[in-house]
């Protein structure tokens, strides 16, 4: 089997032939006039401005930290939304994704050199527990990957690049693409591929992101000054299907909704998995064409960034502030290590 598509022909060829999931073309529409007005404000320094765990920093240690986080940036949901894990950072309490930033700065702030790679080379499962404990009576999930990724990851860092996130980073020329297919050719738990209808297709969900999160944690200047960033696509998780559904821009089949409305798990490499990622994928990018198109007719030549990462992260943050709207559509349940 040769090298997979990429995440954006995977998704095209997935969006083509999927039964369950569906692309609305007017819900697309709908999303792009909805976003809109907000769009024309986003920039690359809202990264760091509007999440108070995302690190100041634009060096080496912040880049540190970014490779740290994403390589960990899996699978935070719980069985049960009443009960979930929780860190407590600055008197406040995180959870899902924040809770891994809140346990990793936890950590920095005792002195635990969480971030350097001839620490989390070797780090035990123990130190790794304690490291990401809850401070409720639930566990971060997977907890037993998350130690064996770190070690493996920690080691490849120190054989290949000298234990430095940055040197990978100057490794790729500044271009987004081959930055993304540095991390997925050297760090195997990146390696989010599966296949499809015959063919051999890749989301690449956490490479993607890490590189989006290199660009935004160097505010896209010097060695983030990415010039293909906007061949990145939205990243493939579990909570932005869940907004495309809300937003009416995705549908499911009957079948498909009424086995996750009942909470039954589907399998990394299932198809209906694979169409919800892969649909997903293709939705943003058709609501990324429609935003441009619009501004476009405004004729807005303010100088506006719009690209599927800065759409991802706005709706993915818009996730978190409709959570209770959205509670009545739910997330497809996947235990996995790729998103
Ligand atoms: N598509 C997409 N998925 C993202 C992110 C983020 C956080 N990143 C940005 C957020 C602020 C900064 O801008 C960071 O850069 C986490 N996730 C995924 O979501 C899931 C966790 O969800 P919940 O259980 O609700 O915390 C899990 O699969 C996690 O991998 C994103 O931005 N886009």
């Amino acid at each position: 089997m040769g090298p997979p598509l990429s995440p954006r022909e995977s998704a095209r060829f997935v969006a083509e032939n999927s039964r369950d999931v569906l692309v609305d073309h007017d819900g697309v529409r709908r999303a792009a006039e909805l976003l809109l007005p907000a769009a024309a404000a986003w920039r690359v320094e809202q990264w760091k401005s509007l999440h108070e765990l995302n690190p100041r920093g634009a060096d080496e240690a912040a880049l540190g930290w970014v490779f740290l986080v994403d390589s960990l940036n899996f699978s935070f949901w719980a069985e049960r939304e009443d009960s979930k894990c929780a860190v407590r950072y600055g008197g406040t309490p995180y959870t899902g994704y924040w809770a891994l930033c809140a346990a990793v700065n936890r950590a920095l702030d005792q002195g635990i050199p969480i971030t350097s790679a001839s620490y989390y080379a070797t780090v035990s499962l123990e130190q790794v527990r304690d490291i990401f404990r809850s401070d409720t009576a639930v566990p971060m999930p997977l907890m037993e990957e998350r130690h064996r990724i770190l070690n493996e990851t920690g080691k490849i860092l120190l054989e290949k690049f000298g234990g430095s996130f940055l040197n990978c980073v100057q490794k790729s020329g500044r271009s987004a693409q081959k930055l993304m297919q540095l991390i997925v050719e050297n760090f195997p738990s990146y390696r989010d591929e599966a296949e499809f209808e015959g063919k051999r297709i890749a989301f690449y969900k956490r490479a993607q992101i890490l590189v989006a999160d290199t660009w935004s944690v160097l505010e896209g200047k010097g060695d983030g000054c990415f010039e293909d960033i906007s061949s990145i696509t939205m990243f493939a998780d579990y909570r932005l299907p869940q907004i495309l559904v809300y937003l009416g821009a995705l549908k499911y089949s009957d079948e498909l909704l009424k086995k996750l409305l009942k909470g039954e798990m589907l399998s990394n490499g299932d198809k209906q998995e694979v169409e919800i990622r892969g649909c997903s994928i293709w939705c943003v990018e058709l609501i990324r064409d429609r935003l441009l198109e619009l501004l476009e007719e405004k004729g807005k030549n303010s100088p506006v960034e719009i690209n599927s990462v800065l759409l991802d992260y706005h709706l993915w943050d818009y996730a978190r502030e409709h959570r209770e709207d959205m509670k009545g559509i739910p997330f497809h349940r996947t235990r996995c290590i790729y998103y």
